[in-house]
């Protein structure tokens, strides 16, 4: 066991995609990177490397440490001490599911670390509970697209094979939101009109996607549920929304809760320095800067990668991650 080393590479997400609160989740091609083991010292290590995660903990109350624990009280088996190296360019509390990539790496590192007892639907069960929604631990779990429903008690999912013209462009304000903040600005009821409304877009939007109808897409990705209360805590997030179109994009969302602002693209687009110019131009005018970054749709899940035997001379996890990156 303290020669198994996993290495596990997760993607992050982006929630909802407007109607689908808490429902829709799509993988994006940015990602989280974890390396697990047991520890050879006895002793926990917690490495984090970049500058990516800033002011995470590197003791044992580590989201990623807890969650490993979970697994293993799960699967009736004691691994106290891990060794524990991370790396991400998911930037954290933006809304591009930073928390989801922790939760489902750390499930999926220290489920291979013991074997892989639970199975696929185990760990996504898991992860829903811990991220108490399952559209973003759905889409980093299983990527492409993941349509989910939640009672409280099990989540069940269809994934969908991301279009191949989809493009994602993200505008990533220059301010943290947690989710709790921006779940805290939702109402605690709303109107049948909404309701239906949301119902609607949600269900055209999730038939557009899956039949490659694109065109449906302007049309289908409006929310009434959660967006507009929303909208007071990212100034200019009201006249994306209802102005991507008119500069190129297919339809524009919130990201999960925020702050980042999101577009979908056909990649065949001519329009796409107009479309990212008007994302950082109305953030501007509102104060803010903003990071523009060209995604695609993530197909894949978790790649992981199981190594055996001692750790060769001269390894450097972040050497790897940077191997992996092309830098
Ligand atoms: N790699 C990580 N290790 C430990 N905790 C993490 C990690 N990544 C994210 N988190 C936790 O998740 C929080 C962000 O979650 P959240 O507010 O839901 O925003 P988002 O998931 O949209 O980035 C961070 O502040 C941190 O507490
Ligand atoms: N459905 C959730 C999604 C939160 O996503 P995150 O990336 O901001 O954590 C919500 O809208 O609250």
């Amino acid at each position: 066991m303290t020669d198994r080393r996993i290495f596990v590479k997760v993607p992050a997400s982006t929630a909802n995609l407007g109607p689908g609160f808490d429902t829709l989740g799509m993988a994006l091609s940015l990602y989280f990177w974890i390396e697990m083991s047991g520890s050879t010292n006895g002793d926990t290590s917690i490495n984090l490397y970049g500058d990516g995660l800033n002011g995470i903990a590197r003791d044992k109350s580590n989201l990623i440490y807890k969650v490993a624990q979970l697994v293993f009280n799960e699967a009736g088996v004691s691994l106290p001490e891990l060794s524990i190296s991370m790396y991400s360019d998911i930037p954290l509390t933006r809304g591009l599911g930073s928390s989801a990539s922790a939760i489902v790496g750390a499930l999926v590192a220290a489920n291979a670390l013991i074997g892989g007892p639970l199975s696929d639907d185990n760990l996504f069960q898991l992860a829903t509970k811990l991220e108490g929604h399952p559209d973003n631990v759905g889409a980093s779990l299983f990527g492409g697209i993941v349509i989910s429903a939640w009672d409280g008690t099990r989540a069940a999912k269809v994934r969908l094979e991301p279009h191949s013209q989809l493009e994602v462009l993200v505008a990533i304000p220059a301010f943290q939101l947690s989710t709790e903040k921006a779940r805290h600005a939702l109402p605690t009821q709303i109107t049948m009109k909404d309701a239906v409304f949301n119902l609607g877009c949600s269900s055209l939007l999730v038939a557009a996607l899956a039949s490659g109808q694109l065109d449906l897409i302007p049309f289908a990705m409006r929310d009434r549920l959660h967006q507009p209360y929303r909208a007071a805590l990212i100034p200019g997030m009201a006249e994306i929304l209802d102005n991507a179109t008119e500069h190129g994009a297919l339809g524009a969302a919130l990201s999960g809760a925020g702050p980042t602002l999101l577009a979908l693209v056909d990649a065949s687009s001519t329009r796409k320095e107009e479309l990212e110019q008007f994302l950082i131009d109305t953030l501007s005018k509102e104060g803010i800067h903003a990071k523009t970054l060209w995604l695609q749709p993530c197909a894949k899940g978790p790649e992981l990668e199981v190594l055996e035997g001692p750790v060769a001379a001269g390894y450097s996890f972040l050497e790897r991650v940077k191997g992996e990156k092309g830098i």
